[in-house]
């Protein structure tokens, strides 16, 4: 089955005296899979129920290929668009394969029967949706998720071009998300258009064509999944503090939410590298610090979680040591913070002097998880070096770096800890 386009220009929905969406434009490609974004109330059901023509503009019109959804009958609607409810709600005690046999109704009249078309579009979908197990029990007697995946399977056997799905992940397990988004990714590249909504933005990232994100009733952004989803227009739509990152399994974007900050005061220069410093950086960045890191080389595991969290890095090129200019920079971070730490970093030739730049900070904490043994070393001279680091600092374990950190900075700027105690 081929999609349909789906279009709707400066769309105004009002519910009750609210408008809830105003000005919006809508062109969904056929065979595209659209994810909508965006927080509660934003206007995502209101959308979809617009789309599928149960819901009547105040103003604009939606079309789906050639038919007016608003002009046409219930009939020739539900022929080309189907969809998934939030609510799954039955009102009667039907069974399951008798809702799966719902999806029929648009191609049956007064005077047609079942036939066996209708007996295979039933069975199909049921199969596809995997709840052939349980057609013959009541709809009341299968769980939350597996009522979901029976309105799947309504709407898949009704066969149309579109798919309109609200929160169709909302009430599975990771199993059942993936498998139905695997499914509708399915259905999509069989040439059907699907529009979803999804509050899982790391789920609707991975298997989305283009997110349309709506932020009260309007569209804030439209586009690819890493075009979308950036840390300023989270803020926006959501007024959450929350980092984009690419997942390291699947490529795609992840959003994690952060609490807000808290309100540690001091400059903090992280010396890391290979990912040490990652939780570090996060743990430092929430409670509140000024932080900076480096020098670390593009790319590296470290530098993806600064960059994600706004941390200002020193960087030199993919696998080049850290020459005399990036050690100038580096020894600058170290002069302007309060306290400098090392995380459990290589402690090889190429970073020799980024330790030795760490050195001459009045306030260090060496945060070790590793004998200097299990590391990447090159020798004895590497071992003189790092064990004078070591002597100049406080050297802790990782659980132990945040308090650690703490006290250097008490210790470091002893006025700040008068005010504290004035407070
Ligand atoms: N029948 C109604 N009467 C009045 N206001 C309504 C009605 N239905 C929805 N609204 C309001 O319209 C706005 C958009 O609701 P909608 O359900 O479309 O949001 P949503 O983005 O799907 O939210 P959620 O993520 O919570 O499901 C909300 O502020 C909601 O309170």
């Amino acid at each position: 089955m081929t999609g349909a386009r789906i279009t709707a220009d400066d769309l105004r929905v009002d519910r009750g005296d609210l408008t809830v969406l105003d000005g919006l434009d809508v062109d969904i490609d056929a065979g595209r899979f659209v994810g909508l974004i965006g927080p509660n109330g934003a206007g995502k059901t209101t959308l979809l129920r617009t789309l599928a023509g149960t819901l009547t503009p105040a103003a604009g019109r939606v079309r789906v290929a050639d038919l007016d959804v608003q002009a046409a009958s219930a009939r020739a609607v539900g022929r080309r668009v189907a969809v998934v409810p939030q609510d799954t709600t039955v009102a009667f005690d039907f069974s399951v394969r008798d809702v799966v046999a719902m999806g029929r109704m648009p191609y049956h009249s007064m005077f047609k029967e079942t036939d066996d078309a209708d007996r295979e579009a039933v069975d199909a979908a049921m199969e596809r949706t995997s709840v052939t197990q349980f057609a013959d029990r009541s709809i009341d007697a299968v769980s939350g998720g597996e009522r979901q995946r029976v309105l799947l399977a309504r709407a898949l056997a009704q066969e149309t071009p579109v798919l309109l799905l609200d929160e169709p992940t909302g009430s599975l397990d990771i199993d059942h998300q993936v498998r139905t988004l695997e499914l509708v990714r399915d259905l999509v590249e069989d040439g059907k258009t699907a529009v979803a909504a999804i509050h899982d933005l790391d789920l609707a990232a991975r298997y989305c064509d283009d997110l349309l994100l709506l932020s009260d009733g309007r569209a804030l952004a439209a586009g690819p999944p890493e075009d979308v989803l950036t840390a300023p227009r989270l803020a926006e739509s959501f007024d959450a503090n929350a980092v984009v990152t690419d997942d390291t399994v699947t490529g795609t974007p992840a959003v994690t939410a952060l609490p807000d900050a808290g309100d540690a005061e001091g400059r903090v220069h992280v010396v890391g590298g290979g990912g040490s410093a990652a939780r570090l950086l996060y743990a430092l960045t929430t409670a509140g610090y000024d932080v900076t890191i480096g020098a670390l080389a593009v790319g590296d595991a470290d530098h993806r979680t600064a960059k994600a969290l706004d941390v200002p890095a020193v960087t030199v090129p993919p696998h080049a040591p850290v020459d005399a200019a990036a050690a100038d920079r580096v020894g600058a971070c170290v002069a302007d913070a309060d306290v400098t730490v090392v995380t459990d970093v290589e402690v090889s030739r190429g970073n020799r002097r980024n330790l030795d730049a760490a050195a001459r900070a009045d306030a260090l904490v060496v945060v070790e998880d590793r004998p200097f043994d299990e590391r990447n070393h090159d020798g004895d001279a590497a071992r003189e070096r790092y064990d004078r680091l070591r002597s100049r600092g406080r050297v802790v374990t990782p659980d132990s770096a945040l308090d650690a950190i703490a006290d250097a900075l008490d210790a470091s700027t002893p006025d700040r800890r008068l005010l504290g105690a004035d407070d």
